[in-house]
């Protein structure tokens, strides 16, 4: 059963045509970059996996049930290009971060049961943090930060996870030290990954497909054929930047 499909999905903003009649097929243990220049419609296509967009044409199946009547979202783990770096003074501490992607869980009362915390325990243990727990996320580094980002997402076992550019503004060593966390998991449990990257050369030496956006369009490579030096070369040739726009 393919993880996730995207059959002749098209989707604007207004008016103008963000994504046009794109389909992709993604299975177990994929490990896919979205690369593209900037407003190519590569954060827009995970949002509507995310179901946080319904394309006006096409269809998407997650797990191979519509996304129309898709209600296990804890299987979808996601991280946005949001910005991590915690202030010392905030005061959640590492459990309470890992937990808040538990609540759905823990029913009405919010209780924390035995269960959960073995989820919390195991999701650290994962990236290397089970010492940490009860560490204020503001005092940590940025890697370190972002290791509990990565436990968080993965605390609810999920098996298709989605990265919007996890690393905009994140040094070259937090940099390695994720893909080699995310690797782990794509290979070790077997995890989809899709991930949106700006770094475009970095990337396809990590994936094994590429799929190469650009107005409103998506093609796919698996990393054997993609070039590096034949997509630099044809955003060239446009006046197109391929710098992230959201720098810090
Ligand atoms: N909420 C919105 N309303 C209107 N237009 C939008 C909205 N969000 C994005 N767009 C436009 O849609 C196009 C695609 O944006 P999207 O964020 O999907 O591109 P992207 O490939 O992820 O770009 P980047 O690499 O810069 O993050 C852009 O032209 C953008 O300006």
């Amino acid at each position: 059963m393919k993880v996730l499909e995207i059959n002749n999905v098209s989707f604007s903003y207004e008016k103008e045509v963000v994504i046009n009649n794109v389909s992709l097929e993604f299975e177990k243990s994929d490990f896919a970059a979205f690369v593209g220049p900037n407003g190519s419609g590569k954060s827009t296509l995970i949002k509507m996996i995310t179901g946080n967009l319904k394309p006006d044409q096409g269809e998407i199946k997650i797990f191979g049930k519509s996304i129309n009547n898709y209600s296990d979202w804890s299987r979808i783990g996601y991280i946005s290009q949001q910005v991590r770096d915690f202030n010392q003074s905030f005061p959640a501490t590492v459990r309470e971060i890992i937990a808040s992607n538990l609540y759905n869980k823990m029913g009405f009362l919010k209780i924390m049961n035995s269960k959960l915390e073995a989820k919390i325990i195991k999701a650290l243990e994962l990236v290397d943090m089970k010492n940490y727990l009860n560490r204020k996320i503001g005092n940590l580094s940025g890697g370190q930060q972002q290791r509990v980002f990565i436990a968080r997402m993965m605390v609810n076992d999920p098996d298709l996870i989605l990265l919007d550019e996890p690393l905009v503004g994140v040094d070259i060593r937090a940099q390695d030290d994720f893909y080699q966390i995310i690797g782990e998991i794509n290979n070790n449990l077997q995890k989809t990954v899709i991930m949106v990257s700006h770094d475009v050369n970095l990337i396809s030496k990590q994936a094994n497909k590429v799929i190469c956006f650009d107005n409103g369009e998506a093609y796919p490579h698996d990393s054997g054929d993609f070039s590096y030096q034949n997509y630099i070369e044809g955003l060239r040739d446009t006046s197109i930047r391929i710098i992230p726009e959201h720098g810090h």
